[in-house]
């Protein structure tokens, strides 16, 4: 591919991001900064800087990344784990969504979404969240797993549409987050037309003085705050289901926390109190208990990765150039259909899809500098197929289900701040989850006595030998594809 046709093809890349971004963002709301509510910002940073440096501020960001690459279930064989029951709470899991008798309009949502049955957290969370008089719940598992669309649909399920006030309250982290979630209360509530939402985010002004009418608000913690206590738009003795979702990534933003816990505080004791989140250390743990009293607690294992589905190899080169040389050479003897190629900073990620593209490669650069829906659109293009191989750094991809790709490179090899190998990460590279992972192949890059140091480690780490391909034969390249 000639330069300006790599050019071109950036220049489409970010025209589908525009296009997604207005898309996801086309509401009423005007952008204004995200740090007015508290909220945090998604993106951002300069170039030079490895991606590593805004592990912190990335997550609300890749919780939304998550959301809006995925197109179906996490797939679990685990089972959930009931840790605390409230001793009035149903002992029955269901396995269809008849059983939980839901309004008919609800289950005609419920089936346009395209689901037939519960998700395994469904089949626990919803009895107990349909369950009359109302149950607390505090529920983790990993993202992907319908914790969502079940407490929309026991939101969904307890309002009356005949009052018209405020009677669900939910908060998100973040202003895109809770756009997110109220794309699935509309898409869930399509046949119950009766039930309105309102977003109480930045921007959203209303008029003083006046009383909402929607029974369903979802909206970020400092608006939601300033609603019900400040403008009294909520009058939040009136809210019957309170839901709290990602509080791992609620937590992780100053103010957060404690403005939930004031919501909290304000209302009635009968309120259902719903707590969700993708992950439970200790400080998530110390907040669900602040925030919801007499709890079900239920939990679902994450499905672990393995190597023993994968075929690993290093190629020993001295340079960058050796390493993009070695690259080509593997190109030119091996078919590959998809490739996922992680390098250390974003320099080397940008460097190296202009050598690969210049190469005639069909590249997608995912980059740092890129705002969520950017990465987003870019991901999706690479699953669809449009480009063959992705360039990325570490926190761009972390993430990204790769199950579809065959092969993974690290053109740098994943190292923690202080230099040593970052084996998590390697793992969640390259690794594939038990049995649905298909075959797989890893390769690499070794650059010096350093990083030779660090693959050994990784080798010893995981006890699974890393083979040495020399990529200047290419009749062993050959034999790796087979
Ligand atoms: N019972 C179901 N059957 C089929 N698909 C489902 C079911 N429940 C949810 N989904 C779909 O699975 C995907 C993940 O669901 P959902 O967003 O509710 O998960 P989550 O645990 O809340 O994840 P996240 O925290 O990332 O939002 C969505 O595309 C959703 O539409």
């Amino acid at each position: 591919m000639a330069t300006d046709s790599w050019a071109l093809a950036v220049d489409e890349q970010e025209a589908a991001a525009e296009s997604i971004s207005t898309l996801q963002l086309n509401e009423k709301e005007d952008k204004q900064k995200p740090e007015e509510n508290g909220e945090e910002a998604v993106a951002g940073g300069d170039a030079d800087k490895t991606d590593d440096n805004d592990d912190n501020e990335d997550r609300a960001a890749q919780s939304l990344l998550n959301k809006l690459i995925r197109s179906n279930l996490v797939n679990t064989t685990n089972q959930v784990e009931v840790l605390q029951r409230d001793p009035n709470s149903p002992l029955y899991s269901v396995k269809s969504f008849e059983e939980l008798r839901l309004k008919p309009q609800l289950l005609q949502g419920v089936y346009a979404m395209g689901f037939n049955r519960p998700s395994k957290i469904q089949e626990t969370a919803l009895p107990m969240m349909l369950a009359e008089p109302p149950q607390n719940l505090i529920a983790q598992s990993q993202s992907g797993t319908g914790k969502t669309a079940a407490f929309v649909l026991a939101m969904l399920s307890h309002v009356d549409p005949a009052n018209k006030w405020p009677q669900c309250l939910c908060v998100s982290p973040t202003y895109e987050l809770a756009l997110q979630t109220g794309k699935v209360i509309e898409q869930m509530g399509k046949f119950y037309p009766e039930v309105k939402l309102m977003y109480a985010i930045r921007g959203n002004k209303l008029e003083r003085g006046m009383k909402l009418q929607e029974q369903i608000v979802i909206g970020t913690p400092g608006t939601v705050l300033d609603w019900c206590q400040k403008l009294r738009f909520i009058d939040p003795k009136k809210i019957k289901v309170f839901v709290l979702d990602e509080a791992d990534v609620m937590i992780a933003t100053q103010g957060h926390q404690d403005q939930s816990i004031r919501i909290q505080r304000m209302l009635p004791k009968t309120c259902q109190m719903l707590l969700f989140s993708a992950t439970f250390e200790e400080s998530v743990w110390n907040f669900a208990k602040r925030i919801v009293p007499d709890p079900n607690i239920i939990k679902l294992k994450r499905e672990e990765e393995t190597l023993d589905t994968i075929k690993q190899y290093y190629v020993n080169c001295n340079s960058r150039e050796e390493k993009f040389q070695a690259l080509c050479n593997i190109y030119g003897a091996i078919t590959i259909a998809q490739a996922m190629i992680f390098c250390h900073t974003r320099k080397t990620a940008a460097w190296l899809a202009g050598e690969l593209s210049k190469e005639g490669h069909q590249v997608a650069l995912l980059s740092g500098e890129m705002v969520v829906e950017q990465r987003a659109a870019v991901i999706d293009r690479f699953r669809q197929g449009k480009e063959k191989v992705l360039v990325t750094t570490n926190v761009c991809a972390r993430g990204i289900d790769v199950e579809q790709v065959s092969v993974v490179i690290n053109f740098d090899l994943p190292v923690d701040k202080d230099g040593n190998p970052d084996n998590e990460t390697y793992l969640h590279r390259i690794g594939r989850t038990g049995r649905f992972g298909k075959r797989g192949l890893a390769i690499n890059m070794v650059d010096s006595k350093a990083s030779m140091n660090i693959l050994n480690r990784i080798q010893e780490h995981f006890n699974k030998k890393i083979e040495k391909l020399d990529t200047d034969d290419l009749d062993e390249i050959e034999k790796i594809a087979n």
